[in-house]
């Protein structure tokens, strides 16, 4: 299955000069959906993942069937204010705009081991965000999942040494 012809690119959405990377024409395809599913579990299946952390709207719809497939539990990662329990937070930088992640403060125990899912690595703001959210809570680092990676915009670098998955680059 190729995953990249099932994904649109849509100009200057949402300003000028961002080419978006439209996922939902690869989602609507189910072959397509349950393959790119199907990567990520041959990748990670015996990893021995306890979690999958994922931040929203569009890294729930690839965290969340994952951690389904692998038997794990799923971890929201949400804009300030969704969560209902006790949180932390985290402020960071988008390709477009800045914004807040917060996680339950019981989300995670120390030591579980956890895998970060998106659908798009960009500047990696949003998991630079994720990731620091996850090590306040003392877990376990595994890596982090991605459908779609920006290269031009590097954001393997603010990532450190963290083990990356990619299945499209751009
Ligand atoms: O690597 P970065 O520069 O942080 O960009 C990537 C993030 O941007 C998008 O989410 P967005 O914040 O637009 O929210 P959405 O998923 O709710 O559309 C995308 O789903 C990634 O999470
Ligand atoms: N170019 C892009 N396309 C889709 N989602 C994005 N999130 C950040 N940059 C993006």
């Amino acid at each position: 299955m190729n995953l990249k012809d099932n994904i649109r690119v849509i100009p200057d959405f949402p300003q000028p000069g961002i080419r978006f990377k439209d996922i939902t024409t690869l989602l609507k395809n189910g072959p397509a959906y349950q393959a790119m599913i199907n990567e990520f579990v041959d990748i990670y299946k015996d990893k021995e993942i306890d979690l999958i952390i994922g931040p929203e709207a569009r890294g729930f719809v690839i965290a969340a069937p994952l951690a389904y497939a692998l038997g794990v539990g799923f971890i929201p990662v949400r804009k300030p204010k969704k969560l209902p329990h006790e949180t932390i937070e985290v402020t960071y930088d988008l390709e477009y705009g800045k914004d807040s992640l917060v996680m339950h403060k019981d989300a995670i125990l120390p030591g579980q081991k956890v895998l970060i899912a998106d659908d798009l690595l960009a500047t990696g703001g949003t998991i630079a965000a994720t990731l620091e959210l996850a090590k306040q809570l003392e877990a376990e680092i595994v890596g982090a999942a991605f459908l779609i990676e920006l290269t031009y915009l590097n954001g393997r670098k603010k990532l450190g040494d963290m083990d990356i998955t990619t299945l499209v680059q751009y």
